[in-house]
């Protein structure tokens, strides 16, 4: 899928009106097929990124295209079209606690399926050997019967992954996915998200906490501090300095600017 943001700002409806948007201004476009990690410190405005691009957030300012398609200016069945073929997967998956391993990595085929399909797979699930293939590129094939509150964080968080892999989106929004799992664990599931998200075609777009982990796995890193786009480059151009400024004001509060008020230049890549 084909995003396109151009001077986007965010600002989330629970937020007090007098407070700093959580997004200002932001300008990306990313290819089909483009895989690329946004990094910066606490509060920076990457979860609030990945809920405009997955529609779950309206922008205050500024326009979003997916595949060329404002989602806002759609009739509601063509939005809920739009959604079906992304897959937002949060930090803490929300899988039921009751619910087998299994039927949730099944679910994640839900939106590409009617409705009568989805009931039927409730009760009677298809499509096993597809969950155990996922979960085995996770490495937690042996879950594959386990009830979900009987699983570690960090296997919940590969069985999210397992579920974004059969979702078959093509745009696949990743809230710190890894956060939860060891170095190793990470290493794996990263190569193999990235590598399946190759063989579909999928956009991937990924916030990312551990940053030398995105350098080495992805090829583009767009760097955001303070609701602001601060650099937005192929991983080989960012420079240990860049980073240090990008984690330098970590902790601070922001100074409260007007919600148009224009960006400093930030380090942009042309990537046409
Ligand atoms: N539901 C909400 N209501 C009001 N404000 C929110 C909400 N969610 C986030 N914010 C605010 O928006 C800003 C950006 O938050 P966001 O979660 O996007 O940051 P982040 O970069 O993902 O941080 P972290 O790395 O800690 O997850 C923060 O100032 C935060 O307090």
């Amino acid at each position: 899928m084909r995003v396109a943001l151009h001077a986007v700002s965010g600002r989330h409806p629970g937020a007090p009106a007098a407070s700093c948007p959580a997004l200002r201004r932001l300008t990306l476009e990313v290819e089909p097929g483009e895989q690329l990690a946004v990094i910066g410190p606490s509060g920076a405005g990457k979860t609030t990124l990945l809920h405009l691009l997955a529609c779950a957030l309206q922008p205050a300012s500024g326009t979003v295209l997916l595949d060329g398609q404002n989602p806002w200016s759609l009739t509601t069945r063509r939005l809920q079209q739009l959604r079906g073929s992304l897959f937002l997967a949060p930090q803490v998956p929300p899988l039921p606690p009751r619910q087998r391993v299994v039927t949730s990595v099944l679910a994640g085929r839900l939106p590409q399926q009617g409705l009568w399909q989805s009931l039927r797979s409730l009760v009677y699930p298809t499509g096993i050997a597809q969950a155990d293939a996922a979960l085995e590129r996770f490495g937690v094939s042996d879950k594959l019967f386990a009830h979900v509150d009987r699983l570690s964080a960090g296997e919940r968080q590969r069985v999210g992954l397992a579920r974004a892999l059969l979702s078959q989106a093509k745009l696949l929004l990743l809230d710190e996915p890894l956060s939860a799992l060891d170095p190793a664990c990470t290493a794996k599931a990263v190569t193999t998200l990235t590598a399946s998200a190759r063989e579909s075609g999928a956009t991937v777009i990924a916030t990312v906490r551990d940053a030398p982990m995105a350098l080495r796995h992805f090829p583009r890193i767009v760097g955001l501090r303070g609701a602001r786009l601060v650099f937005d480059l192929p991983s080989p151009l960012v420079t240990e300095e860049l980073l240090r400024e990008l984690y330098a004001q970590e902790g601070e509060p922001q100074p409260s600017l007007p919600l148009d008020e224009p960006s400093p230049q930030p380090a942009v890549m042309n990537w046409r």
